[in-house]
């Protein structure tokens, strides 16, 4: 079995990284930092990140097939051209509320936007609960709302052979699949197919290897855990050296390079001097999988 290495490769200092995203063309990683309000572009070849600013909690990001990018910002989908800096919205949900945002989202494999609210957080995981919903955002630009009462809707991943997305709300300690329709986009028959254990703490974001297994990034748990949606089965845990680790992604060459992300905002002086590298980007590389390139938003 090859040696896993880690690496930080970015010390960022986000208050909260989120939605690593390998963008191919540009061969670089699109990350956001939420309550930093910026989209993220880190190239391996100069080692820098560039930054876009936005207006609001910028929770997601994905690559379009027309052109740039879609995020998920405040209670909005928009889009975002890279060069102009531009930031148009498409969409807005969540209209009868008025305290939550996005949370993080991805595309399916037919080009649809999903991505999930929840309430501002009064602290790290605290929040009024059942406030989110789970949308999709469909390539003609309408939306759909699947279902509400969510807590922290969270990690987005699709099986291989598409007919089972998986999800994870996180207050719920629970990784859950759901019956995939990929015709329709629609989703059914929820089970929970992984509880944390204690130590693991709170599942945030996940993706899927090419083997079909899971990647679930454990916020304040310091690893990502491989787990066999099959069996129900942890097959792998991987430790880094921050606890705040939010989100997981494979990238680089043949998408052979985890990426992780990670967050600093809850944590006071005192761990963030044992912890330097929170709210950096890791790259982990030996696991000896690989990873299923993201599909772009199709609208
Ligand atoms: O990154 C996210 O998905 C949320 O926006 C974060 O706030 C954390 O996950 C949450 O605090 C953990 O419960
Ligand atoms: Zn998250």
């Amino acid at each position: 079995m090859a040696s896993v290495s880690i690496e930080c490769v970015a010390r960022e200092g986000c208050r909260i990284g989120e939605s690593p995203v390998w963008d191919q063309r540009e061969g670089a990683l699109l990350f956001v930092d939420i309550t930093g309000r910026k989209v993220c572009r880190w190239s391996p070849l100069t080692r820098q990140t560039q930054a876009i600013a936005v207006d609001a909690p910028v929770s997601s990001v994905a690559l379009r097939k027309s052109e740039d990018y879609v995020i998920t910002l405040g209670t909005r989908f928009a889009a975002l051209k890279w060069k102009e800096e531009l930031v148009t919205t498409i969409t807005q949900v969540d209209k009868d509320k008025a305290n939550t945002r996005f949370n993080d989202g991805k595309v399916d494999p037919a080009g649809r936007y999903f991505a999930g609210t929840m309430a501002e957080e009064i602290r790290p995981a605290v929040l009024e609960r059942r406030q989110g919903s789970l949308y999709t955002l469909f390539p003609d630009l309408s939306v759909v709302k699947h279902f509400d009462q969510v807590d922290i809707s969270n990690g987005l991943d699709w099986s291989l052979d598409h007919r089972t997305f998986f999800y994870i709300d996180s207050l719920s300690y629970s990784v859950d699949a759901f019956d995939y329709d990929l015709q329709t986009g629609k989703i059914g028959n929820r089970r929970s197919i992984y509880k944390l254990e204690k130590e693991e703490s709170i599942p945030d974001g996940m993706c899927i290897d090419t083997e079909g297994k899971l990647w679930v990034a454990c916020y304040d748990g310091g690893r990502v855990i491989r787990l066999d949606p099959e069996t129900g089965k942890r097959l792998q845990t991987v430790k880094l050296p921050v606890d705040k680790t939010t989100s997981c992604c494979f990238g680089g060459k043949d998408y052979s390079e985890m990426f992780v992300t990670s967050a600093s905002d809850g944590m006071d002086k005192e761990w963030l001097s044992r912890q330097p590298e929170a709210g950096g980007i890791f790259k982990i590389t030996g696991l000896g999988v690989k990873g299923v390139p993201p599909y772009p938003f199709a609208g």
